[in-house]
């Protein structure tokens, strides 16, 4: 069990009294989004359901059921009353427990009640640095709050200079949502970019204190807490939440004041400070833990790196079909669906190649447009195994209709991460689906360096293995070195991973002149100075 659980801690005991939200007449929820907000009411449960597998225990008194009696149109007559009025209030509970069922739907194995949502985004006018315009940013939020198993019942935007410092957007749009939520019955309001927490309080008061106000960022952490799967990336986004929540700890504890009458003013404030040294505390106890988590990764890997194999790593948009790819080519199954952040940790596999030919194949977080810092930062480490790769392809899904913003978005982080020196691939996936394939084949051709393939049917998966190849190829170096015959074993490595040019059988061992991989020229250093001692003649 990890030791950040802290289940005696204040916060968590307190956070379902303070829950404003009518509970729902199931005994056992998991809700889908977390509350990462100024209320911060289940972030933390909400990690260790990740963690630990368990289910949110949400007990409902029978008494909670909806305001039955304010639903009749008319005042019956007392005799109507006695008979008609239970059957009415029988329907009308019934038809309750109907549409609150119809709203829990079964997403990755759990039974998740699905909130109603609404979009709101800004574009800020001359703002030339967005590669995706209003419109295309919330269709991609919405795909994000499907995501996370969220019902999106409408959506708005506003166009700005530049964004309301106290609520981001403009008053008027503050009552248009308000209106909006009333009407269309809205649970959570999404903004497409983050907010401040000052924004988050403002807007939440704004709207009547009743829904649950989050930006992308926290959405995005959501779902990243919904897929951890491992126990590192579980670290990893626990780690990223709680440095997202720091700032925004505040009103947990105002109740306090509310309940003694404001006598005791400044006690919630106290209450922030030692909340806030708590998630300190778990912050750093966290850090530790994935210290540790990552020593042991990184032993893996040089134990791989021992093993001369190049890697290869397929890096790209989320949904882009990297772990089709990989699971196309090694018959891994990694979970690939059309939804967004499937993967969130790298896996690895040996893809052996027609010709004999083998390299390790990574598939990686994928990427996305304004991903959050405190998510590039918590998932650096993960990204790391990039930059230690032999060849980068990146997987474009050719068929989306912003492919193109895609494309930019990635090469944004990928300057980020510091792998330019890394020879790159780029691959068209999904040609399957585009209008007139010979076209964008013809595209690819002229663009150079880029393969079309469908992940999905296997096509073009032949030339993108010869592409590899030939990538791989020249990231090689070119040796002559004199193998000892007790040393067959790095021969048939050589031939494995490299591309052997000649074998020479002389009396001291095997004289081998081939490319091979630079780290795998390392290991031959020794037998390289050998080469010298051999006559003259025998060197060919
Ligand atoms: N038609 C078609 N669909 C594909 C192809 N490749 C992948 N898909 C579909 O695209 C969706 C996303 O595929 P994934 O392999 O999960 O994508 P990913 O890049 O790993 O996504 P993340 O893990 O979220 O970053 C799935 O529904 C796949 O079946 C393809 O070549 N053709
Ligand atoms: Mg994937």
């Amino acid at each position: 069990m990890s030791s950040f659980y802290l289940s005696s801690s204040p916060i968590s005991k307190l956070q379902w009294h303070a829950n404003p939200k009518p509970k729902p007449n199931r005994p056992v929820v998991r809700l889908p989004l977390s509350r990462l907000h100024a209320n911060c009411y289940s972030w933390r449960l909400s990690c260790n359901v990740a963690q630990h597998g368990l289910d949110f225990e949400e007990t409902v008194e029978e008494d909670e059921s909806p305001q039955l009696l304010e639903l009749s149109s008319e005042e019956p007559s007392i005799d109507e009353e006695k008979v008609a009025a239970p059957s009415r209030m029988l329907r009308k509970k019934k038809e309750d427990e109907e549409s609150l069922n119809d709203r829990f739907k079964l997403r990755n194995g759990k039974e998740v009640f699905e909130e109603k949502a609404y979009l709101v985004g800004v574009e800020r006018k001359g703002d030339g640095e967005c590669l995706f315009d209003i419109e295309e940013s919330l269709e991609e939020l919405e795909q994000l709050a499907d995501t996370a198993g969220l019902a999106v019942v409408g959506s708005t935007y506003q166009k700005l200079a530049s964004p309301n410092p106290r609520t981001y957007i403009g008053s008027g749009k503050v009552a248009e949502i308000k209106s909006a939520i009333n009407a269309l019955d809205v649970e959570t309001v999404i903004f497409d970019d983050e907010l401040s927490p000052g924004q988050l309080r403002n807007l939440e008061k704004a709207f009547g204190g009743e829904v649950r106000v989050c930006d992308r960022t926290a959405l995005i952490l959501d779902i990243f807490n919904q897929r951890a799967a491992t126990h590192e990336a579980a670290l990893q986004v626990a780690l990223a939440q709680m440095e997202y929540q720091l700032p925004r700890l505040t009103r947990m504890w105002t109740h306090l004041e509310r309940q003694s009458g404001g006598q005791v003013k400044g006690m919630g404030e106290k209450q922030i400070e030692v909340d806030k040294r708590i998630l300190r505390t778990q912050i750093g106890v966290l850090k530790k833990e994935l210290e540790s988590v990552r020593k042991h990764r990184k032993q893996y890997r040089s134990r791989r790196v021992a093993i001369p194999v190049p890697v290869v790593s397929l890096v790209g948009y989320t949904n882009a079909g990297k772990s089709t790819l990989l699971n196309q080519l090694t018959g891994a199954n990694v979970l690939a669906e059309n939804r967004l952040f499937a993967t969130l940790d790298p896996t690895t596999r040996r893809v052996q190649m027609h010709n004999g030919k083998e390299f390790l194949l990574t598939d990686t977080v994928g990427f996305i447009q304004k991903l959050p810092t405190t998510l590039v930062a918590a998932f650096r480490a993960t990204l790391e195994e990039i930059s230690e790769s032999s060849l980068l392809v990146h997987v474009v899904d050719i068929s989306h209709p912003l492919a193109q913003q895609q494309i930019e978005a990635v090469e944004k982080v990928m300057s980020e991460l510091d792998v330019s020196s890394i020879p790159k691939l780029v691959v068209w996936n999904k040609v399957d689906r585009v209008d007139d394939p010979q076209k964008v084949k013809l595209e690819a051709e002229k663009s150079g360096d880029t393969i079309c393939i469908s992940a999905l049917t296997g096509e073009g998966l032949d030339d993108f293995c010869n592409a590899v190849h030939e990538k791989l190829k020249d990231s090689m170096v070119w040796v002559e070195a004199l193998l000892p015959f007790d040393k067959g074993d790095l021969l048939s490595t050589i031939h494995k991973v490299g591309m052997v040019k000649e074998t020479e059988y002389t009396e001291n061992g095997t004289l081998i002149r081939a490319h091979v991989p630079l780290r795998f020229a390392q290991l031959l250093k020794p037998m390289r100075h050998l080469v010298r001692d051999v006559p003259i003649s025998q060197k060919g």
